[in-house]
């Protein structure tokens, strides 16, 4: 709400002055559109695209409502032109010009801008609330204060003195505004649509301040929407004190606060913009003061008008967008096109809890995703046909995942480039071994948005001279991107069955973290959220040579104390393993789902263990030539085996750091893998390590 009016905005009453110089906007918004114009980012035209760009004759005559087209391939700084001049251009013709109209839709631009932004801030009176605080306040204190709002808003009183003549009128105690907000609890007064908004607008890791009103008044409505109080940017109410120091009396605001003065939002703006390295900031609001906060130096790159409540020609006219409805500026965020890169059985369970979720989402204009999934798949045959066209007919692998329907948004592609191109969400789920080609193709593609975030769902690691990386640390570094990873007990063909598991997802990011956990769990797939990406991820990794080992001794057939044992043991080599690497790993990653959970459900349930099951009895019956490889061949149709290649990339790095000893079962794995030393050492690892080779 506007509630005063700001000495460097022109007014009928002021002689017309410039706008303020902005030297350092062009290179604010230089940082700001980068990402924007360099040509990778593009908006999803559906559900929202920028409306009669070409139609609309004043846009075609003003270079602020000219299509954004050719933007994506212009330098930096054309957003600053294309936005800003008219705004300051109008101001400093002052009101007494003829106003243009207001714009009837984002252009191409603006939308992009909105799409973009990392943080959005909204005034708070008549913009997130239907009405004006203090007007409330006055009416619930019997007041009536109109003609005082009038001046304040025509501006013949400056802002401070409005306040404190309305306050000094308002005479109300602390009682009173308890009172009041029990009475007016912030879900009643906020405007329809604004707590979805903000809540969609915070799943997308964008930052939520407001600005403007009383801390007393607004800390309650930025905890009704999930607003931290550091975030917000409000006056203060000032009280007179008993002799015991108790206040009793509303007696002025604090008029040393910014908000307190006219300038107060763009103060606002400009301590946000210095606190915090962000790109692109965009104002939403309804008043002068509102908009003042986009014209200024270092203030938001854009300035959205909501008239919902109240709509102001003046500011109207002069916004970069004027919505009634917050739905408008819902329906206008991005949405989220997610990839998977894999379509082996895991990737297979897991695209289908992803494609439920998209489908399940894009029923509410909230969505944060495309409905339509890509799945990346590694061509081959099927009955003589591609398993490609295969699968975008029937929605099912029949090799990997057999007789799993795997929804009909799951669009199949062959062509890795082009099934990566639009991705803004990654997922990985390939083997390990094949992880490393497939991020260098990407890669030199160049297809890979800068701002996409990416998932690992694969388990292993790579070895390099320099050392071991992670699969997640590869991807990272290769694509340049944040990379998560989800680990867990998940054998792949219980998961497609729907039956109950859990994973983590593990993050660099909190708000990675929780989109990628609005994606995969599904009511029979739960997700903990983790802050340690290399403990899950190596928890993962390792536990496939445990499930060898368990393999092993079921080819034995050992009892379940003897089995117990290995499991225990090799848990406490994950970790061994894990903290020698990363000691600042979490010892209780090893108690969740990628832990303990995920050595039980490999080691009764997994690939590895079957066929190291298999490898050990045909070794006992005599037959020395059997191999894993000749196993995995035979036994899982093209499926992967990750335990003995892991095998050989531990031991590699254990050798190479001296651990041999102090990691007697991986050690012993391997020596029993390899036809060091014969399989039933299993249940002598303590002894098998020191033992020369048998061979
Ligand atoms: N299957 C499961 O239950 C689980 C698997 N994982 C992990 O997920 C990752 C992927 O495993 P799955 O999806 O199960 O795959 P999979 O082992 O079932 O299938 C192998 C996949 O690799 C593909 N492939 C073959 N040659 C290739 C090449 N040269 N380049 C690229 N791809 C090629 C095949 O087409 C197939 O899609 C692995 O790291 C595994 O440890 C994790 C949790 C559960
Ligand atoms: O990782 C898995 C379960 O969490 C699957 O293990 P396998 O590859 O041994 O089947």
């Amino acid at each position: 709400m506007i509630l005063g009016s700001s000495p460097t905005l022109p007014h009928a009453s002021h002689p017309a002055r410039p706008g303020p110089a902005r030297p350092d906007r062009a290179a604010a918004l230089a940082g700001s559109t980068r990402q924007l114009l360099r040509g990778t980012f593009r908006p999803n035209p559906a559900p929202c695209s920028a409306k009669g760009t070409a139609k609309d004759p004043f846009q075609l005559s003003n270079p602020r409502f000219s299509s954004s087209s050719n933007s994506s391939t212009s330098s930096s700084s054309s957003v600053t032109r294309v936005l800003q001049p008219l705004r300051a251009a109008s101001l400093e013709q002052g009101v007494t010009a003829p106003l243009p109209p207001r714009p009837q839709g984002p252009t191409d631009t603006v939308l992009e801008l909105w799409q973009a932004a990392d943080a959005v801030v909204f005034d708070v009176d008549s913009t997130i609330t239907r009405d004006d605080t203090l007007d409330s306040l006055g009416k619930f204190m019997g007041l009536k204060d109109e003609v005082l709002r009038h001046e304040a808003m025509d501006g013949t009183m400056n802002l401070p003195d409005t306040m404190a003549e309305r306050l000094a009128i308002m005479n109300c105690s602390p009682e009173d505004i308890q009172q009041f907000l029990l009475e007016h609890p912030p879900k009643e007064r906020l405007v329809p649509g604004v707590e979805e908004l903000v809540s969609a607008l915070r799943t997308r890791g964008k930052e939520v301040f407001l600005t403007g009103g009383f801390r007393e008044v607004v800390l309650p409505i930025a905890e009704h929407l999930g607003i931290p109080a550091k975030n917000v940017f409000a006056n203060s109410m000032s009280w007179e004190l008993d002799d015991k120091g108790q206040p009793v009396r509303l007696k002025e605001f604090d008029m040393t606060h910014p908000a307190t003065h006219s300038q107060g939002k763009p103060q606002a703006l400009a301590r946000i913009r210095r606190q915090y390295p962000y790109n692109n900031v965009v104002m939403i609001g309804d008043g002068i003061s509102d908009l003042e906060a986009v014209n200024t130096t270092g203030g938001a790159d854009l300035f959205i008008h909501y008239g919902g409540v109240a709509e102001h020609p003046q500011v109207a006219s002069r916004s970069d967008w004027f919505v009634r409805s917050f739905d408008e500026l819902m329906r206008c965020l991005k949405r989220y096109k997610v990839v998977m890169i894999g379509s082996g059985a895991w990737a297979c369970a897991a695209v289908r809890m992803v494609a439920q979720s998209t489908a399940e989402a894009s029923r509410s204009p909230a969505s944060s995703f495309v409905k339509d999934v890509t799945m990346w798949v590694h061509e081959e045959k099927h009955s003589g046909r591609n398993l490609t066209e295969y699968i975008n007919e029937h929605h099912d692998n029949p090799i990997y995942l057999p007789g799993v329907s795997l929804g009909e948004n799951v669009v199949a592609n062959n062509n890795l480039i082009d099934a990566a191109r639009d991705a803004d969400l990654l997922i990985f789920c390939a083997p390990h071994q094949f992880m490393h080609g497939i991020c260098k193709q990407l890669a030199a593609a160049r297809v890979v948005k800068r701002d996409a975030k990416a998932i690992s769902l694969t388990k292993g690691m790579r070895v390099r001279a320099e050392g071991p990386q992670l699969i997640s640390q590869m991807i990272s570094r290769i694509l340049g991107i944040d990379c998560s990873v989800l680990m867990g007990a998940n054998i792949a063909a219980d998961i497609g069955r729907e039956e109950l598991s859990e994973a983590v997802v593990a993050y660099s990011s909190r708000d990675a973290g929780i989109l990628w956990q609005q994606l995969f769990q599904r009511p029979y797939f739960a997700i903990n959220l983790l802050p340690d990406v290399p403990g899950a991820e190596i928890s993962g990794t390792l536990k496939n040579i445990v499930a060898v080992g368990a393999g092993i001794g079921d080819g034995l057939g050992i009892g379940s104390n003897s089995k117990a044992t290995i499991l225990r043991q090799g848990l406490s080599e994950m970790r061994k393993f894990c903290k020698n690497l990363y000691p600042s790993v979490r010892d209780d990653t090893f108690f969740e789902s990628c832990g303990v959970a995920d050595v039980i459900a490999s080691s009764y349930g997994g690939r590895n263990r079957r066929v190291s099951e298999a490898w050990c009895k045909r070794r006992m019956s005599g037959d020395t030539q059997i191999t894993f490889d000749d196993l995995e061949r035979e036994m899982l149709n093209g499926q992967k085996l990750q335990g003995v290649l892991t095998s050989d990339e531990v031991q590699e790095i254990l050798i190479e750091r001296g651990w041999e000893l102090d990691f007697p079962l991986f050690t012993t794995i391997h020596r029993i893998i390899h036809g060091e030393v014969s399989p039933d050492m299993i249940l002598r690892f303590r002894e098998a390590v020191s033992m020369k080779s048998l061979k």
